[in-house]
């Protein structure tokens, strides 16, 4: 048998981190550990950026908000079986919010696994995955790694982006094969996200419906942030005169100040608009499924729905013109069709709806100013909205439940993908790892506004913020508990309040223990100061708000979604 020269192998080590290059992924976030600890150390090794987190969900959710950051799949990388578990939240929750990103997780050899003898963290990884993604996949051959990350990487993003299952048996990395046959076996996807254009027939229909509209209105959803097709989004919105409405990761398509910017006449645009244009957002539950008081009298709108997902159409309300294609296809069509004559809208309508904004922005602009003590969720988000008004390339990153809600209407956006939250599902815990991967996809600073309870789920990653030394300031509303830190246990038990914490929590200590800045912060004024002094010096800073424990409502402005018991009423 002759000896092979060593430098004329390559092994699935190396060709992993071969064809993840090859196709431009430069960053994983991952938790080291049996079987893919060296993977990360010889990709850090070639030159990928190796984050290790202290949890594998934060460093899933980090991968998921660089997919829609980038619109290249993150990458998360974990070890096995509770890993992975530890993961696949954060690959399920990048799938309903249709972000390309990518789970390699080591798993166990089938042999073992089939005939369930126990190995070390054996699960079945692949099984469990496919419900949960877009897609999953599972790769034995070293000559198949290329086509297997090949496959990942279009799976993410193409037509709607979302989360992909790549499952590394721990041998598939061992295995040796020829370096120039490795070479070979390498695949650069080609065009992974086609241009997908609407069928000329859709877009007259589409025009038809707009033409005959007397009150319409534009949605604009996160996927159209995601499809950073900035400039015709601006167009149509401009171009058609309509009034839009932004959901929340949309703010900053247009700058929210911009004048045909209808969020502060949320209501009135909803019940009383007769043709919606919804682009790249989904009549889910944030949208009450396009029905109810809400939405004005029942049947008594038309919907035109651009989405990449032909099966979105319908899926909640009938569609009048559904416009299937991706949003700078799609709006270009619409741009172009409406030629240089195009009617806006008439003015009874866009003035109605002007007037509304200005007087609601007026009713809220008295609230946001003072500087008493404690502060409550308007003097404090006060602050907030004058620091982005000033720093407009800070990124947001926000959760909690009241700090949410009032934060998404009072701080306004004035640039594309400036603001990360929870996102269709409501997640939290997304705040650090999305803070994370903000800081180091864009290096702009990064302002991550928590709820107390909701910076609970993920607070140990400040340890992962200063050890790489980030430009991320974390602010908590300290306002004692899950929505209020005053609520009695109704059950009248004498265990703590079931949405109570301890009182007067120091969490500021906890970024001094890691070497970062932290801050107790009482009034809007210090507020103010530590905010601009943490983007500024780009030093890991942890402000914590103390915010009036009876300022909030249970779960902010979603509490009706709450079953209720009639017998506990009785
Ligand atoms: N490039 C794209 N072109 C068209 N539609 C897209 C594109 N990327 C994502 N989408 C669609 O955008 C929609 C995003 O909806 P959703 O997540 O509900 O937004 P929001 O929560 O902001 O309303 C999804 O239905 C998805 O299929
Ligand atoms: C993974 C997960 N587990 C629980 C929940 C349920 C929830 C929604 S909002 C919230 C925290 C609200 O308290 P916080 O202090 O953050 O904000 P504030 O209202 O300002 O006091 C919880 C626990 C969700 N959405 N996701
Ligand atoms: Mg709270």
């Amino acid at each position: 048998q002759e000896t092979v020269a060593i430098e004329t192998l390559t092994d699935g080590f190396h060709l992993l981190i071969d064809a993840l290059k090859l196709n431009g992924i430069n960053t994983i976030y991952n938790v080291p550990g049996i079987p893919i600890t060296d993977l990360g150390r010889y990709a850090q090794g070639e030159g990928i950026r190796v984050l290790s987190f202290r949890h594998e969900q934060h460093a899933g959710y980090a991968a998921g908000a660089a997919g829609f950051l980038t619109k290249k799949p993150g990458v998360c990388m974990t070890v096995s079986a509770p890993g992975f578990l530890n993961g696949l939240t954060a690959l399920a929750n990048a799938t309903t919010n249709c972000w390309p990103m990518i789970l390699i997780s080591g798993s166990s050899e089938r042999e073992v696994v089939d005939l369930m003898q126990g190995d070390y963290e054996e699960m079945d990884q692949l099984a469990i995955a496919k419900p949960l993604c877009k897609a999953a996949y599972r790769i034995l051959h070293a000559e198949d790694i290329g086509i297997g990350v090949a496959r990942a990487i279009r799976a993410a993003v193409t037509g709607r982006p979302g989360g992909v299952y790549l499952d590394i048996p721990g041998s598939l990395l061992g295995q040796a094969m020829d370096a120039i046959e490795g070479r070979k076996s390498l695949v650069k996807v080609i065009d992974p996200a086609p241009a997908q254009l609407p069928a000329p027939d859709a877009v007259a229909r589409a025009i038809d419906v707009l033409k005959g509209a007397k009150k319409p209105l534009i949605i604009l959803g996160k996927g159209a942030a995601y499809a950073q097709a900035d400039d015709v989004v601006r167009e149509l919105v401009e171009k058609s005169g309509i009034p839009y409405l932004p959901m929340s990761m949309a703010k900053g398509l247009l700058p929210d100040n911009h004048p045909q910017s209808s969020s502060a006449a949320r209501s009135l645009v909803l019940k009383d608009s007769d043709v919606v244009v919804m682009v790249g957002a989904r009549l889910n539950w944030l949208l009450s499924h396009g029905k109810g008081k809400q939405w004005g009298e029942p049947y008594s709108k038309k919907f035109v729905q651009i989405d990449i997902e032909p099966k979105e159409m319908d899926s909640n309300v009938e569609i009048a013109a559904p416009l299937v294609g991706d949003i700078q296809s799609c709006a270009q069509a619409l741009i172009d069709a409406m030629g240089p004559d195009w009617k806006k809208p008439p003015t009874g309508w866009t003035d109605a709806v002007r007037s509304k904004v200005e007087g609601n922005i007026e009713k809220m602009a008295s609230r946001l100013q003072g500087n008493a003590t404690p502060m409550n969720y308007h003097s404090a988000l006060g602050v907030v909205k004058k620091v982005f008004e000033d720093r407009p390339d800070t990124i947001l990153v926000n959760e909690g439940a009241n700090t949410l809600d009032f934060a998404r209407s009072i701080v306004d956006m004035s640039k594309p993908r400036k603001r990360l939250d929870v996102g269709t599902w409501g997640v939290m815990g997304i705040g650090m790892g999305s803070a994370i991967a903000a800081a180091v996809e864009t290096d702009c600073p990064v302002v991550a506004v928590e709820g107390d309870s909701a910076f609970g789920f993920c607070g140990m990653e400040i340890e992962t913020i200063c050890r790489y030394n980030l430009p991320i300031c974390v602010v908590i509303f300290n306002n004692n508990g899950i929505y209020r830190g005053d609520d009695q246990n109704r059950s009248g038990s004498a265990d703590p309040a079931t949405t109570a914490f301890v009182k007067d929590s120091r969490y500021e200590k906890m970024m001094e223990a890691f070497g970062g800045v932290g801050v107790y912060a009482t009034s809007p004024d210090d507020l103010k100061r530590a905010i601009f002094e943490a983007i500024d010096s780009r030093k890991p800073t942890l402000i914590n708000a103390i915010i009036d424990e009876a300022a909030g409502k249970e779960s902010g402005n979603i509490g009706s979604l709450n079953p209720q018991s009639v017998v506990a009423q009785a």
